[in-house]
């Protein structure tokens, strides 16, 4: 079985409070951005995995798909598989790379093996995964809330929008970002003010992780600007960055950027 695991983008993102499990609370809304990696999952005589694209840092036996594959194994007779991981998301972006893959591993083991599992559970195995992961189940636009892993569908089609994603090829840990931040009340009421046209969001939906790094990586507000400069409506970091996207409604493309050889660019439509 193929699977093509997309990433996801963040519009809006505060985070609220400390919690006594050591996260942090948070209110964001999650898209589904169409980036792609492709996972292929295949009955076999023994476990193992082989990847191509990107290098991902780490041990493989730490890869997320294999987590996923161990987590049903605990608990379903699951004979051997095949794993083979094809990255071509950056990593350490805020794209949520490493979860979907997590995620899309849990859907095609459940459909191969006839598991049988439905969303509310599958999601519940993602969870234990990572706070993000849960969220390609869904993999629908939703306002999550809590560790960013509990959900409420919300009234927003961006479908179609020209976007452009930036990854200048800074590799933030999520928990070092974490730890740049302090919790504070939301800034807006998120959910309303995604509810006001595109152009007024520049004003009212921020990112709590785009304020407390772009003082420690300038070229993210620079990217921002460049954003905005060619016509973006609406600019911002995802999750923790380092990638920074634009959108430009109303174009079938958004438009050609000068940037550096070593950035990696997605251009495309939501
Ligand atoms: C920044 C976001 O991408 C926004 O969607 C997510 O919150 C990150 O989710 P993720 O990469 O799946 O993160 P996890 O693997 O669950 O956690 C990595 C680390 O981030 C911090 N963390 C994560 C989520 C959260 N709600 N509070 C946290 O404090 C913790 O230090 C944790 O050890
Ligand atoms: N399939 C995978 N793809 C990417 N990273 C993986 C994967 N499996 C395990 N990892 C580990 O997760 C780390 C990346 O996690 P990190 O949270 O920084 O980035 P991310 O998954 O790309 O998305 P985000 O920045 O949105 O959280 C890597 O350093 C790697 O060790």
């Amino acid at each position: 079985m193929l699977v093509f695991p997309n990433a996801k983008l963040n519009l809006g993102l505060y985070i609220t409070g400390q919690r006594p499990d050591g996260f942090r609370n948070l209110e964001s809304v999650f898209l589904p951005l169409p980036w792609t990696d492709a996972l292929e999952v295949l009955p076999a005589t023994e476990t193992t995995l082989s990847l191509t694209g990107i290098p991902i840092p780490g041990e493989p036996t730490t890869n997320l798909c294999l987590r996923a594959y161990e987590l049903l194994k605990a608990d379903f007779n699951l004979p051997p598989v095949q794993l083979h991981l094809h990255k071509v998301v950056p990593i350490g972006a805020g794209l949520g790379g490493g979860s979907g893959d997590a995620a899309f591993a849990l859907r095609a083991l459940n459909d191969l093996f006839g598991l049988g599992l439905p969303p509310e559970t599958l999601e519940t195995y993602a969870r234990r995964l990572g706070s993000d992961c849960a969220f390609f189940i869904r993999n629908k636009p939703v306002f999550a809330y809590e560790k960013g892993d509990v959900f409420e569908d919300i009234p927003l089609n961006l479908t179609g929008t020209a976007c452009k994603v930036i990854y200048p090829g800074l590799h933030i840990s999520t928990a070092e970002a974490y730890s740049c931040v302090s919790p504070r009340a939301p800034r807006h009421d998120l959910r309303a003010a995604l509810a006001r046209p595109l152009e007024t969001w520049r004003d009212t939906v921020s990112n709590d992780f785009e304020d407390a790094l772009t003082p420690y990586y300038p070229v993210l507000g620079e990217i921002k600007e460049q954003l905005y400069a060619a016509g973006a409506t609406y600019a911002s970091l995802s999750g923790s960055g380092s990638a920074v996207y634009g959108l430009f409604p109303g174009l079938e493309q958004p438009p050609a950027l000068e940037l550096p050889a070593a950035y990696q660019v997605w251009n495309g439509r939501l």
